[in-house]
């Protein structure tokens, strides 16, 4: 495939320095056999560096939300136990749509990659689909340790407001 403006695509999964673990989450588990059109495009910038900015518009179930999933997965660190990825989302459904199923059914080797993510709505933390409590210092605590983080812009912020008073 040519290279174009946007600098380079893919034809295959393999050429995007994915950890063995993610290729399996992607073969294996989701049974997706190549990239589809905006993933060519967008995962070269986002998964290879120099990483580039990138602000994406494709049709509905193009396969936007496995990009940005993909991206958090293969570029977070699970050894610097801290907030590495945001994922802001306009409304408490959107970040209950991109979900944490679906996140960790990607990374196939979720046991052992050690890559924790969180849900931040508002009044709502919920860590690991385990934890379902009032968004308090308690919380506050977990969040700090935790590589992703995802909700809405306001819980966000007063959660990175928090994280600092307590800090
Ligand atoms: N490369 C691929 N090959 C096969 N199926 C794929 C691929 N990428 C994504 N899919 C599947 O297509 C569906 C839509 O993917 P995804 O949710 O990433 O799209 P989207 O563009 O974010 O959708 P929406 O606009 O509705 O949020 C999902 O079921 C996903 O598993």
């Amino acid at each position: 495939m040519q290279a174009n403006l946007f600098g380079g695509q893919v034809d295959l999964f393999e050429e995007l320095n994915l950890s063995a673990d993610l290729l399996k989450g992607l073969y294996v588990e989701m049974k997706f056999e190549r990239p589809s059109k905006i993933q060519t495009i967008s995962l070269p910038m986002i998964l290879t560096p120099p990483y580039k900015h990138l602000i994406a518009q494709a049709h509905n179930g193009s396969g936007k939300t496995t990009c940005f999933v993909l991206g958090m997965l293969s570029r977070v660190d699970p050894k610097l136990t801290a907030p590495q990825a945001l994922c802001i989302c306009p409304t408490r459904e959107l970040v209950i749509q991109v979900s944490l199923g679906k996140a960790y059914q990607v990374s196939y080797g979720k046991k052992s990659s050690g890559i924790r993510l969180i849900d931040l709505i508002k009044g709502l933390a919920i860590a690991k689909n385990e934890i379902n409590r009032v968004l308090d210092e308690a919380i506050i605590e977990i969040v700090k340790a935790l590589e992703i983080i995802k909700g809405v812009l306001s819980t966000i912020k007063t959660a990175v407001i928090k994280c600092s008073l307590s800090s």
